[in-house]
């Protein structure tokens, strides 16, 4: 049994382990935070995808994404870019949340974005952006927080899709991940 899965990205080679997440399900886990080279290739080859897009934010959660939209939003020139965060913090301004399952979470987590960015994406075109797209669930639900927000999502965007997510036609993504289930 092979305890790493090769991830090829462009140029790029790497040794992901793989996790049993439980009975049946095993990721190979990509974690991006840290890893500034691959962060830069996949901001460089998603800004291309984003060329012909007009929007106005991009929208990542917290927190494999933070790195990735910050990379994307110099290369793109947008100055400022929206967290969703994973919980309410003190400082925030009547914050709308929702409720999310993730793959690798085994408790149901919630999604927050904080009044004051919600006021600034009212009316506006966003782009959310993730590490990995995987069931879907987070993706969901911070689309169902920006349509709260009266904003509109004109772009999915993601550095890899994992399993079924890769068969999606409503995201844009650089590379496939397998989902090992049995
Ligand atoms: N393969 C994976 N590695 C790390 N985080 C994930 N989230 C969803 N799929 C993942």
């Amino acid at each position: 049994m092979p305890t790493t899965y090769e991830l090829k990205l462009g140029p790029l080679t790497r040794q992901l382990p793989l996790i049993k997440l439980n009975a049946t399900t095993t990721i190979a886990s990509f974690v991006l935070l840290g890893d500034a080279e691959l962060t830069d290739y996949a901001a460089t080859e998603l800004t291309k995808r984003l060329q012909s897009l007009d929007f106005d934010y991009l929208v990542t959660m917290e927190s494999k994404g933070i790195p990735l939209a910050q990379a994307l939003s110099e290369r793109t020139h947008h100055p400022r870019f929206i967290v969703l965060r994973k919980s309410i913090k003190d400082y925030m301004q009547t914050p709308l949340t929702a409720a999310v399952s993730a793959i690798t979470t085994s408790a149901d987590q919630e999604l927050v974005l904080d009044g004051t960015d919600a006021n600034l994406l009212r009316g506006k075109r966003v782009v959310i952006v993730d590490d990995v797209i995987s069931t879907g669930g987070s993706l969901a639900t911070a689309h169902q927080l920006l349509t709260r927000a009266q904003a509109q999502v004109v772009g999915q965007l993601a550095i890899l899709a994992e399993g079924a997510a890769a068969d999606r036609n409503d995201i844009t993504y650089l590379g496939k991940l397998p989902l090992f289930e049995s």
